[in-house]
């Protein structure tokens, strides 16, 4: 993975002002086509995203975000096209513990004897070894991640015994504690009270000021202007690659959910 941006990328966004290292996407995907058996869950999907930005995914039911994501981490292989991460395959940018993943809730196994301390732990299993023994660097990460998010004092409760806006926080405190430049995040408000949802927004303009890349999928559409510096409309390809604001115009909207979903009862 090429060196984080230095100074050279404003902290909101902006695109980068040269440097060889921010001439490379984080993201770049090409012509990305996924199927599952006789569903065409992605079609061409062509993207890039620089480092440092934030970009938020939007797209109704099923247009595919979550195979995307999927798709990003290299738990699923496109049937045709390309995705590279820092120019690296996700396979790559995996093993280099380049990319952290908040998966969407129904994914997770609440229920796994596991404390809140050992997730984060886990996202430093990359730098251990194969012994998988913390060393004091490792737990000053885990340490340092918790308390960016909050956590410090739950450290030691079970997974499953959190909010779900503490679960998020868990979750993304594993890819700081790891370091990911890359973070996907599946619909990280979904069950998350406003408070929590503030604390997650202000973590991730956080990590994305000090040069991390943020792709978050997100059904709240009101949240993205605080939330986002640029955004995806997804509809099984790109229908629009904008600001927020474009992104948020009624007739844009229109194109991916059919109907106007900010304002119901203006709808036709
Ligand atoms: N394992 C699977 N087998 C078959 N079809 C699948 C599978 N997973 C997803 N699909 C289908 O692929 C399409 C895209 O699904 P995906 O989960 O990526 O959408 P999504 O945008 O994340 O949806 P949601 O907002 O409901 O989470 C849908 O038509 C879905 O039914």
């Amino acid at each position: 993975m090429p060196s984080r941006p230095g100074p050279g990328l404003g902290p909101t966004g902006g695109e980068p002002r040269g440097g060889a290292a921010a001439s490379v996407p984080a993201i770049a995907v090409e012509n990305v086509t996924v199927h599952y058996g006789d569903v065409r869950a992605l079609d061409a999907v062509n993207f890039s995203i620089a480092p440092g930005r934030i970009c938020g995914l939007i797209g109704m039911n099923g247009s595919g975000k979550s195979t995307l994501f999927r798709t990003i981490t290299g738990m699923i292989r496109p049937d045709r096209g390309t995705v590279t991460l820092g120019g690296m395959t996700p396979a790559r940018a995996r093993s280099a513990g380049a990319i952290g993943y908040v998966p969407q809730s129904e994914e997770v196994d609440w229920a796994f004897p596991i404390s809140v301390r050992d997730v984060v732990m886990m996202g430093r299993y990359g730098h251990m070894g194969p012994t998988r023994r913390a060393r004091a660097a490792d737990r000053a990460a885990v340490a340092e991640a918790l308390e960016r998010v909050e956590l410090t004092d739950l450290a030691d409760r079970q997974i499953g015994q959190l909010s779900g806006g503490q679960k998020k926080r868990a979750f993304v405190a594993r890819g700081i504690a790891q370091g990911a430049e890359i973070l996907l995040l599946d619909e990280p408000f979904a069950g998350v009270d406003k408070r929590s949802e503030a604390t997650i927004t202000a973590l991730l303009r956080q990590l994305a000021d000090d040069g991390a890349t943020v792709f978050v999928s997100t059904h709240d559409l009101n949240a993205l202007p605080a939330l986002a510096d640029e955004a995806i409309l997804l509809m099984r390809s790109v229908i629009m690659h904008s600001t927020p604001t474009e992104i948020l115009k009624p007739t844009n909207l229109a194109r991916a959910f059919g109907l106007d979903v900010l304002n119901p009862g203006t709808a036709p």
